[in-house]
């Protein structure tokens, strides 16, 4: 069990981001509390990845804002990051894992410790010298969520995690984030991939355009979209 009180739940509360002279996030407000994984979907563009980075901290919102639980303020190590297209360091594969952690502050032999943990947990044990930038897209995925996982996150981030991979290697790493899951990590992660919503997903946020146009159950979204958008997208309609 955790030793310190929970991050959770998270509470946006009407967020919004402005760029380029447009409002990019309108007025955006969702609760996530732990367990589970909820997928934000939606078309290209309509804001899933901002909001990502709005609720890691990567950006600031312009208007309305992001709550952890009350006392969690300097404990953000714990949610950690996966992006679309991982950055791997110009090291091994366990130098990149230790990397992240010394960067979190964790000392020199719980380090390895862990590291080692991530290595095995994530069946990279064998591949731990080889150089991490020479991985297959499939695996320095694997490394990219191995990493976080090092971090000992409550509540993991994934932007279109498998966007750039085969079917295979997209099979893989819907099977870790499941194990993920049932391990007590709360995920939150975009997709524009209706069928890897419909195989993970327990909640779906749907986003059009920068706002959120439903916030429902899995099975309740894919059964009875409620708004019209919902429905377009579902039937393969909505492109923007
Ligand atoms: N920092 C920024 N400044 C200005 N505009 C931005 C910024 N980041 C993203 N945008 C724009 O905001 C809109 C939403 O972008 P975002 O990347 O969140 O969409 P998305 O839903 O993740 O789309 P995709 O599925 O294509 O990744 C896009 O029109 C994008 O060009």
């Amino acid at each position: 069990m955790r030793d310190v009180a929970s991050i959770l739940p998270l509470a946006v509360d009407a967020v919004s981001f402005l760029g380029d002279g447009r409002r990019l996030i309108d007025g955006l407000s969702f609760d996530m509390p732990a367990g589970g994984l909820a997928v934000l979907l939606g078309p290209n563009g309509a804001g899933k990845s901002l909001t990502l980075r709005l609720c890691h901290g990567l950006l600031t919102p312009s208007q309305g804002r992001i709550r952890w639980a009350a006392g969690a303020e300097g404990r953000s190590r714990r949610h950690a990051m996966v992006f679309q297209k991982p950055i791997m360091l110009r090291r091994s594969v366990e130098a990149n894992i230790a990397h992240a952690l010394a960067a979190a502050g964790i000392s020199g032999s719980e380090r390895r410790d862990r590291a080692r943990d991530a290595l095995a947990r994530f069946g990279l044990s064998e591949r731990a010298t080889q150089a991490a930038r020479l991985l297959s897209g499939g695996e320095q995925q694997r490394l990219a969520i191995a990493r976080a996982w090092a971090l000992r996150p409550e509540l993991l981030f994934l932007d279109e995690p498998t966007s750039q991979l085969d079917p295979a290697a997209t099979r893989q790493i819907e099977e870790l984030l499941s194990g993920l899951v049932a391990e007590g990590i709360t995920v939150l992660m975009s997709t524009h991939d209706l069928g890897q919503a419909r195989r993970l997903a327990s909640r779906v946020l749907f986003l059009h355009r920068g706002r959120l146009i439903e916030d429902a159950s899995a099975q309740s979204f894919f059964a009875q979209p409620a708004s019209p958008e919902a429905r377009a997208f579902l039937a393969g309609e909505l492109i923007w």
